[in-house]
């Protein structure tokens, strides 16, 4: 498998996403950079976090312009899998890719914290290596990250299974005490309705080393990769 990192001025996750492809799966990872046309071939491309353009005018309102994301776009609409995480989840919002977005935290602060998540969903190419309502710990680090949408959206992410991750306490209950920003519905990640595209709010990347406190994030990548796998065989 051969995964694109794209790196927007001000991304920050970039070299952790690098890592979790290179170190963690032993596979092939390259980085794209936001002005480049060229997907290089990649099976895979990751939006990572950070704070692309300063998040300026809104999260990820200017990234979506970058000319790599004309190509991304293309790429998912031909079905290829893109991971947007924190900045890559508001930017995968802003450019179309997934609905709803990501506004200010309702605490008015940025929140960098170990976060539960409940699984949702094992349905997608991403979570297919965690149990169904598995309550994982990830963090979450950021200012903007309170997933909003209109009434009909929600009822058909929750309808159709696309809500993946949700905000929960230690006893996977889905309370506001656990909701680190006043997401609607405690929602930490969702997916396209092709279930091609993954945003998510926490870091999994961050999440991959005992030293980091929490392993939880190493099935979302193996899931990637065996989703892969199965994708060559077939
Ligand atoms: N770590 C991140 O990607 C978070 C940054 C993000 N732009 C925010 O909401 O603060």
């Amino acid at each position: 498998m051969k995964a694109g990192i794209v790196r927007f001025p001000g991304s920050n996750c970039d070299e952790d996403a690098y890592h979790a492809i290179a170190d963690h799966l032993g596979q092939e990872a390259v980085y794209l950079w936001h002005k480049d046309h060229d997907l290089q071939n990649v099976d895979l491309v990751i939006l990572p976090g950070g704070f692309s353009y300063g998040d300026y005018l809104r999260a990820g309102a200017i990234a979506r312009f970058s000319p790599i994301m004309r190509e991304v776009i293309a790429f998912a609409k031909r079905g290829g899998p893109v991971l947007g995480i924190c900045n890559g989840f508001q930017i995968a919002c802003e450019a179309g890719l997934l609905p709803g977005a990501l506004l200010r935290n309702a605490s008015l602060r940025f929140v960098s914290a170990p976060a539960h998540l409940r699984v949702e969903s094992i349905a997608t190419r991403y979570t297919s290596q965690y149990h169904l309502n598995q309550v994982i710990s990830i963090p979450v680090a950021h200012g903007d990250g309170r997933y909003t949408a209109d009434a009909d959206t929600l009822a058909r992410l929750e309808g159709e299974g696309q809500v993946v991750f949700r905000y929960v306490n230690g006893d996977g209950e889905a309370t506001a005490a656990a909701n680190p920003n006043g997401s609607l519905r405690n929602i930490a990640g969702i997916v396209s309705a092709e279930g091609n595209v993954l945003g998510m709010m926490p870091h999994p990347e961050r999440a991959l080393d005992t030293t980091l406190g929490s392993t939880d994030g190493v099935p979302l990548f193996a899931s990637i990769l065996e989703s892969m796998l199965a994708e060559v065989k077939a």
